[in-house]
């Protein structure tokens, strides 16, 4: 292939495009659809930094309760019938893991109260105002860290929920290490954006009716469910949905937003009458193109006549996406009870030792 050929599914994205698309240069525009929203720019380096730090430090808030910082005590739940028994392999474990300690203990682990306390008293201080937050960075929420809570969604109603959902992400991770990847004035890609946290009022959302819009040179190419599930009330909803999209791209979004190709995700609940403005995202490779391919949405001819397709899952097309959304970035049940328990890493441990002794058994029996 020559250089005067792009490949068939190039998406160019420029750095000026993803930043139109970080939550606070986009959301003064659209505040009347957007649900209550507290951005806190910039925030601290510090901060940051715990974010980046390997392991989860929670903050050693005197006088506060809290579940996750609370001492364990032995209920029906976490209690074993073989409880004394550990308790002397706990002893010799720890003689065994001193130089591991040591080692931690040569770099301490930032402290939000120490560290960053004014930032903390902030998000204690949305939390009250809103009662239950979720949280994302510039462009991306911890969708991928929802195990870490005990309700297994992105609602935080305590601090340490936060700090948490967070530091267990690997989509914040990329806002903060890869957010200019891929753009193509990417020379400058070193240069760090200004980081903000977004604190959004939690409200009750149905998934079945969240959609993703994509706007390509200021016209919809292509509308797709955003949960990919079947819910068999949405097909005979579809004009009704597009008439809403058309206006509200055209009369809204396209007078106010600076580029003229992006993607819009949207809710919009009974009685269908309005539209949220949930996130806007790149018009890039990087915004999951869910039931289009970036192929398709890149050629589809601009043509006034021609109408976009809202694409919605059909009960005979379910197959591709049966599995859970996210599911590949989390990790089991069993690790999420240890990582909240002590006692139950330390069961965790066994077990995985007593599978991989029964593993080399079998192999040496072969
Ligand atoms: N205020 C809110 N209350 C409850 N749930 C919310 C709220 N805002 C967003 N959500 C849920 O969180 C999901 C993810 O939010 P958002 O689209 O901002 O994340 P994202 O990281 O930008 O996702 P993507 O990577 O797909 O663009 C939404 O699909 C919605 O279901
Ligand atoms: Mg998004």
């Amino acid at each position: 292939m020559t250089e005067n050929f792009k490949s068939f599914s190039d998406v160019p994205v420029t750095r000026r495009q993803i930043e139109n698309c970080s939550f606070s240069n986009w959301y003064p525009f659209f505040k009347d659809y957007t649900p209550k929203a507290e951005i806190i720019k910039p925030i601290p380096e510090k901060f940051v930094q715990y974010l980046e730090q390997d392991g989860i430090s929670l903050p050693t808030e005197q006088h506060t309760s809290s579940f996750y910082t609370g001492p364990i005590e032995k209920n029906e739940e976490n209690e074993y019938s073989d409880w004394e028994e550990d308790e002397e392999d706990l002893n010799v474990q720890d003689e065994d893991s001193s130089d591991e300690e040591d080692k931690e203990s040569q770099t301490p682990k930032l402290d939000p109260v120490i560290d960053f306390p004014e930032f903390h008293n902030r998000l204690k201080s949305v939390l009250e105002k809103f009662g239950a937050v979720t949280p994302k960075l510039n462009w991306s929420a911890p969708q991928d860290a929802t195990w870490i809570l005990p309700n297994n969604s992105m609602k935080c109603t305590e601090v340490n929920e936060l700090y948490l959902i967070l530091n267990a992400s690997n989509y914040i991770m990329h806002d903060l290490q890869y957010a200019f990847d891929d753009c193509s004035d990417s020379n400058d890609t070193k240069e760090k954006p200004t980081y903000e946290l977004i604190l959004r009022k939690w409200f009750d959302i149905n998934p079945a009716l969240e959609f993703r819009v994509f706007v390509k040179e200021n016209q919809v190419v292509g509308v797709s469910q955003r949960d990919l599930n079947y819910y068999d009330y949405l097909k005979p909803l579809g004009d009704t949905f597009k008439d809403l999209i058309d206006e509200f791209v055209e009369d809204t979004v396209i007078p106010k937003f600076p580029d003229d190709s992006f993607v819009l995700d949207i809710y919009i609940p009974r009685p269908f009458d309005k539209i949220f403005l949930i996130d806007i995202n790149p018009f890039a490779k990087k915004t999951d193109p869910l039931m289009f391919s970036w192929n398709e949405l890149m050629t589809k001819e601009k043509n006034e006549e021609d109408d976009y397709e809202l694409r919605l899952v059909l009960k005979n097309n379910t197959g591709r996406f049966a599995c859970k959304e996210h599911s590949e970035n989390q990790v089991p049940d069993d690790v999420v009870q240890a990582s909240l328990d002590p006692n139950s890493i330390r069961e965790l441990a066994e077990k995985w030792k007593e599978l991989l002794a029964m593993q080399d058994k079998e192999e040496t029996s072969h």
